[in-house]
């Protein structure tokens, strides 16, 4: 289907190998498509930072295998298709929150001024725009997890992966930011997979994964 973004077949992920061994992720079968909203939930340890990082291609399984049909191959030299959002804004300290969302436009090769606008349209549409020249320490923590999505965002992504995004926000601030997040994806055509913990930011989303040790319940 033209519309799918990810594609994962009985896959699986171990970490380290004989008696050290944890598996991680095992026999998962899913598919993310671009109008998709999902939550993926689950207790802490039973994969979900995993699956979110193959669907990224920042990691590889140990089985089974993980597509992108629409996409040459894989996210890997197609930094634009999957962007990702941590659970720390994890901005870049000297640099401005507008540098921040520029940046990887720039690592990507887009000349300055257009990194500059897009950066620019990125931090307006998550809101923060008026703190756009603030450094990192000057912005509060939903401020700073607003421009790590508009950094994602700024790249148009065709999947948007975010892990914990409002793990470390009291309930008000993460409510704001998931308004937002689900305002800019389907501003900028994105499908959108937030692992969380919360039960409020999981009914958010059109439907949820539920994840345990290592296997995907409900896909
Ligand atoms: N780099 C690694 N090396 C070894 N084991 C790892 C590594 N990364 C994760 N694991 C293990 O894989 C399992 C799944 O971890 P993962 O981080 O995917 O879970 P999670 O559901 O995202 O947890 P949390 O909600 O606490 O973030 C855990 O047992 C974890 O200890």
């Amino acid at each position: 289907m033209t519309d799918l973004l990810v594609h994962c077949d009985h896959v699986g992920r171990t970490y380290g190998r004989g008696e050290r061994a944890v598996v991680a992720l095992h026999d998962v079968t899913c598919a993310v498509r671009a109008t998709d909203r999902i939550a993926l939930t689950g207790p802490s340890g039973s994969g979900k930072s995993t699956l979110l990082q193959l669907m990224a291609g920042l990691d590889r399984s140990t089985s089974g295998t993980v597509t992108w049909p629409t996409w040459d191959g894989s996210p890997f030299g197609h930094p634009e298709r999957a962007g990702v959002v941590f659970q720390e804004a994890s901005l870049i300290p000297s640099l401005s929150a507008a540098e921040n969302a520029a940046f990887p436009l720039l690592v990507q090769g887009v000349a300055a001024d257009e990194a500059r606008e897009r950066a620019g349209d990125a931090l307006d549409l998550l809101g923060v725009g008026a703190v756009a020249s603030h450094e990192p320490d000057e912005l509060s923590g939903g401020q700073a997890q607003r421009v790590a999505i508009a950094r994602a965002l700024a790249t148009r992504p065709a999947l948007l992966l975010a892990d914990e995004p409002t793990g470390k926000l009291d309930s008000a601030t993460g409510a704001h930011v998931v308004d937002l997040l689900l305002h800019a994806c389907a501003e900028v055509g994105a499908g959108l997979v937030v692992a969380t913990h919360d039960h409020a930011v999981a009914r958010r989303m059109d439907r949820t994964w539920a994840i345990h040790d290592g296997e995907l319940v409900t896909p």
